[in-house]
């Protein structure tokens, strides 16, 4: 079933099922395999062990806003294993993604404060600052935080009470025993009420947006849908490949044996228990995964100017060196997405965009309502990395700094036009980690079932 249904050959070309210029790429579901599982999918393993990647900074304990709490925190497999302070590095736990990172002690603006013309610049600025009411100061940090955000596709919350840091690698994404109405309801809430759906009572989600039904969508409407369709395709490819094969007799300790479950895998995907829809719900993955990879490709120019900080010098240089190299090969890749065919329609485009957003930032209020602590914090950090690759893709700001030649000029201010939180960057390489990891998952379901 990954090549089987009638328009598979017809859109041989492209996996992509949207209409218009985006069917045009070259890409094939196997250039995607062979890129992926040769080049991309082993220099991601390699770096997401590293500690400015494993740390991920979380509030995993928001109350759900939309219906009351069902969470089911007692399954033993949903817990998430509290991170230990003492193997946080000491530079993460120093930054304050606000204003002053601690990476920015290290850069090569901050050591030369004793520079004429760098304290002629701040007393000026000084001069200035002490002009203005401690009011004023107020509201110019609410307008920057509120400029800032516009061009957010998700909440940011590292900085809110109740985050803490989590270790990914004692965490991993695998099955847990989330099912039942819980988990539906997140998921319906996802594609009905944020994916520009007919208003249908139906409980079945493929009865609501069957595959055909997606040609009578606009571009964007099916793009959306894709998106999140490839999401939820991923994740249940991982539960799938990290399946609980045999429990141990401890109730109290939560070890396992966990491995693939084919039989889980057809029973998700295979064409006969999916009415067809199945091997579409893969081709999304695809999709969701040129528009990240897209996205790294965009950002490349800035994130090789990122310092990857966490205070051990050596890792921190092997860190760069690694992102380098990958960014390298993401932009190699000679069939991007074309972002640029979305939004491109006047200003009910623009209207749409807004729309998106709002979307997408509805799309992380809902992950505060996942009944399971460790799929809440990994629907966490994949929402939060989709929503910084389409904050990438769609910022108007990043645009004007590359434009402008900011990220070749030997130093960049500490406050460029156009910036990422260590939070956002950790999530957009884990999440796009965490596609990677599918489609070489998916590669071995393949092996077995042919
Ligand atoms: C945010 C989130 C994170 C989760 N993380 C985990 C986890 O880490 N580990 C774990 O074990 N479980 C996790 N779950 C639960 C898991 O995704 C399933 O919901 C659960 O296993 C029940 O599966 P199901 O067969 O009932 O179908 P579900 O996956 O719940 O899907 C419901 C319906 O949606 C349709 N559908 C299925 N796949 C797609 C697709 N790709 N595109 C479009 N429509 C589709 C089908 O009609 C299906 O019946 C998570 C759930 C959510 C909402």
């Amino acid at each position: 079933y990954f090549n089987t249904p009638d328009d598979f050959d017809k859109s041989k070309n492209c996996f992509c099922e949207l209409k218009g210029s985006i069917n045009d790429c070259s890409c094939t579901v196997d250039t995607v395999d062979h890129f992926n599982n040769i080049k991309i999918y082993p220099r991601l393993k390699s770096l997401l062990v590293k500690n400015f990647f494993r740390f991920y900074k979380v509030n995993l304990k928001n109350s759900c806003p939309f219906w009351p709490d069902d969470s089911k925190c007692a399954m033993r497999f949903c817990q998430v294993q509290n991170c230990d302070e003492q193997h946080i590095p000491k530079g993460l736990i120093e930054e304050n993604e606000n204003t002053n990172s601690a990476a920015f002690k290290y850069t090569k603006e901050a050591q030369s404060s004793s520079c004429s013309e760098a304290e002629d610049y701040n007393s000026v600025l000084s001069y200035l600052d002490t002009s203005l009411s401690d009011q004023a100061h107020r509201e110019f940090e609410r307008w920057a935080k509120h400029d800032e955000a516009e061009e957010d596709f998700c909440i940011l919350e590292h900085q809110n009470k109740g985050s803490q840091y989590v270790d990914l690698l004692i965490n991993p994404e695998r099955y847990t025993g989330y099912r039942g109405e819980s988990a539906h309801r997140i998921w319906r809430s996802i594609y009905m009420e944020n994916c520009f759906g007919r208003k249908n009572e139906s409980k079945s989600l493929s009865d609501f947006i069957p595959h055909l039904d997606l040609n009578d969508m606009c571009l964007e409407q099916r793009a959306f849908y894709r998106i999140i369709s490839g999401l939820h395709s991923s994740i249940n490819i991982h539960l799938s490949a990290k399946y609980l094969l045999s429990e141990s007799k401890d109730f109290l300790d939560p070890q396992g044996i966990w491995g693939p479950n084919v039989e889980e895998f057809k029973r998700r995907f295979s064409p006969e228990t999916t009415n067809n829809e199945g091997p579409h719900w893969l081709r999304n993955l695809y999709f969701i995964y040129l528009v990240e990879l897209r996205a790294l490709a965009k950002a490349a120019p800035y994130l090789r100017r990122e310092e990857y900080y966490t205070g051990i010098a050596e890792e921190d240089e092997e860190v760069k060196l690694a992102i380098n190299d990958l960014l390298s090969v993401v932009e190699s890749f000679s069939s991007h997405f074309n972002e640029n065919v979305l939004f491109s329609n006047g200003v009910a485009s623009l209207k749409f965009k807004n729309e998106y957003k709002e979307k997408f930032r509805n799309i992380s209020r809902i992950m505060d309502c996942v009944g399971c602590d460790k799929c809440r914090l990994w629907g966490k950090l994949q929402t939060q990395g989709l929503g910084t690759a389409l904050k990438i893709l769609y910022s108007e700001k990043l645009n004007v700094a590359t434009e402008s030649g900011l990220w070749e000029r030997p130093h960049i201010e500490e406050n460029p036009i156009f910036k990422l939180t260590r939070t956002e960057i950790v999530a957009l390489f884990n999440a796009f980690g965490r596609l990677s990891t599918s489609i070489f998952e998916m590669e071995n379901f393949r092996k077995v079932l042919r």
